[in-house]
């Protein structure tokens, strides 16, 4: 349904995007997942032909993107990252101007923005400004703003950045309602893990404008699998004991938040009577060590060297 072949787009000198390659079918929930500045934004800006790429092509449904906006863009919902709203406009303003921009009018206009009221759940705001909403609402707005024409694929660009959890969950399950109830396509870009654990099918890992990365979770997780993730509270970090760790000959990544260090180390039991051993001769104690199996955000840090939030 959509796929992008070797898309790229540079800014001046600079590669934002990298003759990456994507296919989605219809139906699925994709997650974009990528640090900041990794290129999802413009990655996903190309396919909803916002931007145009400097080599490659997307097509959608068979048509191309960069050939045909305008046929496409009544397939594509597109929610940007900016709240891209009126604030001094109520909401239900801001939908009838939005309404009248995908040339709906009349009865056809006012249903539709009673329906996207209420898969957002602001029918009982929508008579307020926005400029009152709280940013969990105006983020429900602008997700309505995208869903007024019916499209069959909706692009979210960071869709819960700064908000409230209860909003968050909110738009987490209007997500996917959507696709269940309306099998709408789903391309959605994050840097929280755990929004594209739950949500998504499938996943494209994004780095420094690659994609390092894709498959269903189960697939990625695999690439782990001679690995453990070992976390150790130690009793504080002294000097050095973090580069040594990490210049162990089986540990392939050390990140760590106060003295709680986690190793992502091959399955090996010399692995933890070396870090005994380190701590030992660094001074301090080990408080706790806890082995488990590696998560989508360890697979991350295992292929990046870094972790989302860095
Ligand atoms: N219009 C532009 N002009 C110049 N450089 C740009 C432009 N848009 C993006 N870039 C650069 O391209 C790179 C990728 O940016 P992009 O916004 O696509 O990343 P991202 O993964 O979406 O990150 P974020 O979560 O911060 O939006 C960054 O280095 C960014 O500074």
């Amino acid at each position: 349904m959509i796929e992008a072949v070797n898309l790229s787009k540079s800014f001046k000198n600079h590669e934002a995007v990298k003759g990456v390659h994507f296919f989605i079918e219809q139906g699925e929930i994709v997650g974009l997942l990528g640090p900041n500045g990794a290129g999802k934004s413009t990655a996903i800006s190309m396919i909803s032909s916002l931007v145009k790429p400097t080599e490659g092509e997307v097509t959608i449904n068979n048509i191309s993107v960069t050939k045909n906006p305008g046929s496409i863009r009544r397939f594509l919902g597109v929610v940007p990252q900016e709240i891209a709203v009126f604030q001094d406009l109520t909401a239900r303003e801001n939908l009838k101007f939005f309404g009248r921009a995908y040339r709906l009018k009349g009865k056809t206009l006012k249903k539709r923005i009673t329906e996207v009221l209420e898969i957002v759940g602001l029918t009982d705001r929508a008579d307020d400004l926005v400029k009152n909403y709280s940013g969990g609402m105006k983020r429900r707005i602008n997700i309505a703003v995208a869903l007024l024409h019916h499209p069959q694929i909706l692009i979210m660009d960071e869709p819960t950045v700064g908000i409230d959890p209860q909003s968050r969950s909110y738009i987490l399950e209007t997500v996917r309602r959507l696709n269940r109830e309306e099998n709408m396509t789903i391309i959605y870009t994050s840097h929280y893990m755990e929004e594209v654990e739950y949500l998504c099918d499938r996943v494209y890992i994004m780095d420094h404008g690659e994609i390092i990365a894709s498959g269903r979770q189960a697939e990625l997780q695999a690439i782990l699998t001679q690995e453990n993730t070992i976390v150790v509270q130690f009793s504080r970090v002294a000097n050095g004991i973090l580069d040594r760790l990490q210049a162990h000959p089986l540990v392939s990544s050390v990140t760590h938040q106060g003295a709680a260090v986690t190793l992502i180390a091959k399955k090996d039991t010399e692995v933890l009577g070396d870090i005994f051993v380190i701590a030992q001769e660094a001074g301090v104690q080990l408080q706790s060590v806890e082995v488990k199996s590696p998560t989508l955000e360890d697979v991350f840090l295992h292929l990046t060297g870094r972790t989302l939030r860095n």
